[in-house]
């Protein structure tokens, strides 16, 4: 088994990445938790609920399903407050512990869920998403969105454990596992140029699912994003550059309605375009962004951004948590494994829409 720990104001807590982890899941339980809230959805508990059922009943603790409707779609007030029914209906107290079973919608709605329920309970991320493995099980944001922006209404709320099983990942859709290696991908550009290579040179292996070769983007992920968020819990600062890409990303997935595009998708997209705007300010070689560009179709996802029309563009991104005093704010590159976030005028931005938004703005 791979351990990764997490040190923070908040809560410092250990990562578990074991292929089979799903079935030792008793093992993470508190001793003493009154009971166990498994928030999932149906897509994922008809693949695994039977197995965690089982070593879940082992704690012989009660155990209250809550099965949330599957989808981006679907992270909103109306799905909290199922959340919030089941474990009320139930009664359970405040030594309840919250299992978030899923993909990174469920465990942001789980985790948010934690975060309010009698003010804050316990809860472990169980990622089944190649996306939450490597990014939203890690670092204790938790959201719902709202109509006019992505992850508005939410809270800084840290998990007590993160229990990744990378063999679950056998079953998820390839569009899926493209959008994960986005923020694989991020990682490299933000803070580690050796792993940005890496990235290029194993991308074909990653799509392919190669056991060892997925199980190492998992973990240097983990330790990458561990390490940042150990510095700066609440985005004070450096938090921010975990934000690459989804100045951008956010406005694709609002624009379109969520859902039409995958976060990932969005997010990978989205760097391209970063990559462009730090070319244009602060002097990123142009080569560099192409390179960018050939891993992101490389991995699957899109370089083509929608076109939403210009001033939409501009509209969405100021709905930004990133945005201070009216100004909308940029994760950008001055080179490959380095990123700053800083002040971009809106006028900076039509360049780049035309070397990446498809044809119309
Ligand atoms: N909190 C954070 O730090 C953070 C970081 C990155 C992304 N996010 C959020 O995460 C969300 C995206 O997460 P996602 O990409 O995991 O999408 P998702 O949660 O919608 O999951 C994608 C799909 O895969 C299904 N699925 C899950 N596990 C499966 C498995 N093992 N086999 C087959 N199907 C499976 C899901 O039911 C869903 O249909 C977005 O809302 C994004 O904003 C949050
Ligand atoms: O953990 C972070 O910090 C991130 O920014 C990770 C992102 O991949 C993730 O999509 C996050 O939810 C975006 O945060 P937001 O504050 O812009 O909603
Ligand atoms: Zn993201």
């Amino acid at each position: 088994m791979t351990l990764v720990n997490v040190t923070t104001p908040g809560g410092n807590y250990p990562i578990h990445i074991q292929s089979g982890r799903l079935g030792a899941l008793d093992t993470a339980i508190p001793a003493d938790a009154t009971a166990i809230a498994l928030v999932s959805n149906a897509t994922v508990l008809a693949r695994y609920g039977q197995r965690v059922r089982q070593a879940l009943g082992r704690t012989g603790k009660p155990l209250v399903e809550v099965v949330l409707p599957d989808g981006e779609a679907h992270k909103t007030w109306q799905s909290l407050n199922m959340i919030f029914d089941e474990l009320l209906q139930n009664t359970l107290d405040r030594k309840a512990v919250l299992v978030a079973f899923g993909g990174g919608v469920i465990g942001d709605m789980g985790g948010f869920a934690a975060a309010c329920y009698m003010r804050g309970i316990r809860f472990i991320q169980v990622p089944t998403t190649l996306l939450a493995q490597v990014d939203s099980s890690v670092g204790g944001k938790t959201a719902i969105n709202h109509p006019l922006g992505k992850n508005m209404i939410g809270a800084f709320h840290q998990p007590i454990s993160v229990e990744i099983d990378p063999a679950v990942l056998a079953t998820l859709p390839p569009r899926e596992i493209s959008a994960g290696l986005a923020e694989v991908v991020k990682y490299g550009l933000i803070i580690d140029a050796p792993f940005f290579e890496w990235c290029e040179r194993n991308a074909g292996a990653l799509r392919a699912l190669e056991p060892q070769v997925l199980t190492y983007a998992i973990q240097r992920s983990c330790e990458l994003k561990a390490h940042v968020v150990s510095q700066d819990e609440r985005e004070s600062g450096l938090r921010a550059i975990l934000n690459l890409g989804h100045t951008f990303g956010h406005a694709i997935e609002a624009g379109l309605g969520y859902g039409a595009w995958l976060h990932g998708e969005a997010v990978g997209c989205g760097m391209v375009q970063a990559a462009e705007l730090s070319a244009d300010l602060l002097g990123f070689p142009r080569a560099d962004v192409e390179r960018v560009r050939s891993l992101i179709e490389a991995i699957g996802c899109p370089t083509v951004a929608p076109d939403l029309g210009r001033d939409r563009w501009v509209r969405l991104m100021g709905n930004d948590k990133k945005v201070q005093g009216g100004s909308l704010r940029f994760v950008l590159m001055p080179r490959i494994g380095e990123a700053v976030c800083t002040d971009v005028d809106a006028a900076a931005l039509d360049a780049v829409f035309q070397r990446t938004v498809g044809a119309g703005v």
